[in-house]
């Protein structure tokens, strides 16, 4: 079994670059395939294990896709089929993304209907609403979701009850290529969906309002691939923030935005952490003590639920009580029972999580129950006593390139293993049921 083994006790200096982000990537990536004509090149393009997928979902619907050296080209000008197979949605909810594209460009579009996951449920009753508004008929049964649409769709007036990333993604997509005007309120407004906008943008659309509550798309005819670069990944970024915060460290995180990151280094300020903006991303220092705060996780530009589990290691170590509140997902709170294993003194309530600090953290065995709370273990790993052990890299992996080697170069005491290299088969084939 693949783990990462980590010591505590170790101070972080130095400076470590920020990938691009997953969760930009992975809608611009199933963008792509909107372009009936040219190729599109992405730079800065991480290699996770959900682009590796994402490109799998685009290969197996006849687009063309190369990756090498951060850059993944799309080519996706032949003949696309409209269904992508229920294997990648298992293995990764972003693969819904395809829908709105290939519903624009081809009128039809069937995915395999993503189930919940270890943080929530996670429907996709907004995607579809919006769909339903342009004009495309929505059916799901057997395990599957499909849309059609009689001709190209119309643009609509469409208002979503939850500001919802996906379907914001999604409901942009479809709306590029429709005829008429679609007026999208109550949007999300995560700097990923900005990025989004400007790459459909850069192909020929035009959009307007993105990273606002009111994103206005006027269709058009048709899209060609572009060239495109995507924006640094803010929540790889926040997790060596704290990683820098909790060693009591200095560390440059280069290609840190500073504007992506407002409600984050606004909390960990008033926790007592020092941050500065440098030319090429933020410094952080932490200090001699921490303080206990209290968050709530919220749709940007409130704190992000995908920084909720790396905050509350940061927690464990502050003196006070802490109280740290989930509003976005319903059940995000699983890696509660694994700091637990590491002596911290927590407890659920509700939607909130009551932290009693400073924990007196050990080192032990835990396992990754989602991809931030592997991060989030490792980070409380950095500074138990002794030492910790983490399992179930597989989520990791779809979030964080090198994550136990970037932390060495920083100076911790960290490395992964795979104590059981004979089983290596078994483990990649567990990771296709890995979801998150
Ligand atoms: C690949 C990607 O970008 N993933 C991010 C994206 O996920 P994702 O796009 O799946 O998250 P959403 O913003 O859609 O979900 C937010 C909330 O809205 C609810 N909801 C969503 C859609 C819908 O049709 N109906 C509905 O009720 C969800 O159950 C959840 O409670 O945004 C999340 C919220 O910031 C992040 O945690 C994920 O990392
Ligand atoms: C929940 C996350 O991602 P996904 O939506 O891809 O599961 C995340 O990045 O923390």
């Amino acid at each position: 079994m693949e783990k990462i083994i980590v010591r505590g006790g170790r101070q972080l200096n130095g400076t470590v670059k920020v990938e691009g982000a997953k969760n930009a990537v992975l809608p611009v990536i199933a963008a792509s395939i909107i372009a009936s004509e040219g190729k599109s090149v992405l730079h800065e393009v991480p290699a996770l294990a959900d682009v590796v997928t994402i490109n799998e979902v685009l290969r197996n619907i006849n687009a063309e896709v190369g990756f090498e050296n951060n850059t993944v080209t799309v080519d996706a000008s032949g003949d696309i089929k409209t269904e992508a197979p229920f294997e990648f949605v298992r293995k990764m909810r972003a693969s819904v993304l395809v829908l709105g594209p290939l519903l624009a460009r081809y009128g039809h579009a069937k995915v395999a209907m993503p189930g919940g996951c270890a943080i929530g449920s996670r429907p996709i009753d907004q995607h579809l609403k919006g769909f339903e508004a342009m004009g495309a008929k929505v059916n799901v049964g057997n395990g599957f979701v499909e849309v059609n649409a009689d001709g190209r769709l119309k643009g609509a007036k469409i208002y979503m009850d939850v500001p919802s990333v996906g379907a914001t993604e999604n409901i942009m997509m479809a709306a590029a290529l429709a005829d008429g005007k679609t007026i999208l309120e109550n949007c999300a407004k995560e700097p990923e969906i900005v990025d989004l906008a400007n790459f459909l943008n850069k192909m020929g659309a035009k959009i307007v309002g993105a990273g606002t509550e009111t994103i206005r798309i006027t269709g058009v005819d048709k899209l060609k691939g572009a060239e495109h670069t995507i924006i640094p990944d803010r929540i790889e970024a926040g997790t060596f923030m704290v990683a820098a915060a909790i060693t009591k460290g200095n560390v440059l995180v280069k290609g840190a935005e500073a504007e992506h990151l407002r409600s984050l280094v606004s909390k960990m300020q008033e926790m007592g952490v020092i941050i500065e903006e440098e030319e090429d991303g933020l410094r952080v220092i932490g200090p001699n003590h921490l303080k206990a705060v209290d968050i709530k996780t919220q749709p940007h530009p409130g704190f992000p639920t995908d920084m909720q589990s790396q905050i509350m290691a940061l927690m464990l170590s502050a003196k006070g009580t802490s109280v740290i509140t989930e509003t976005v997902f319903e059940n995000r709170f699983m890696h509660v029972e694994e700091f637990r294993r590491m002596n911290a003194k927590m407890k659920i309530e509700g939607r909130s999580v009551i932290i009693e600090g400073p924990s007196d953290l050990q080192g032990a065995e835990v396992a990754a129950t989602d991809l931030r709370a592997g991060a989030a273990l490792i980070l409380a790993g950095l500074v138990a006593d002794g030492y910790t052990r983490v399992t179930e890299l597989k989520h990791l992996d779809r979030g964080y390139v090198d994550f136990a080697d970037k932390l060495a170069q920083l100076g911790a005491d960290i490395e992964r293993i795979n104590d059981n290299p004979a089983s290596e088969q078994e483990t990649a084939e567990d990771s296709v049921q890995a979801t998150s």
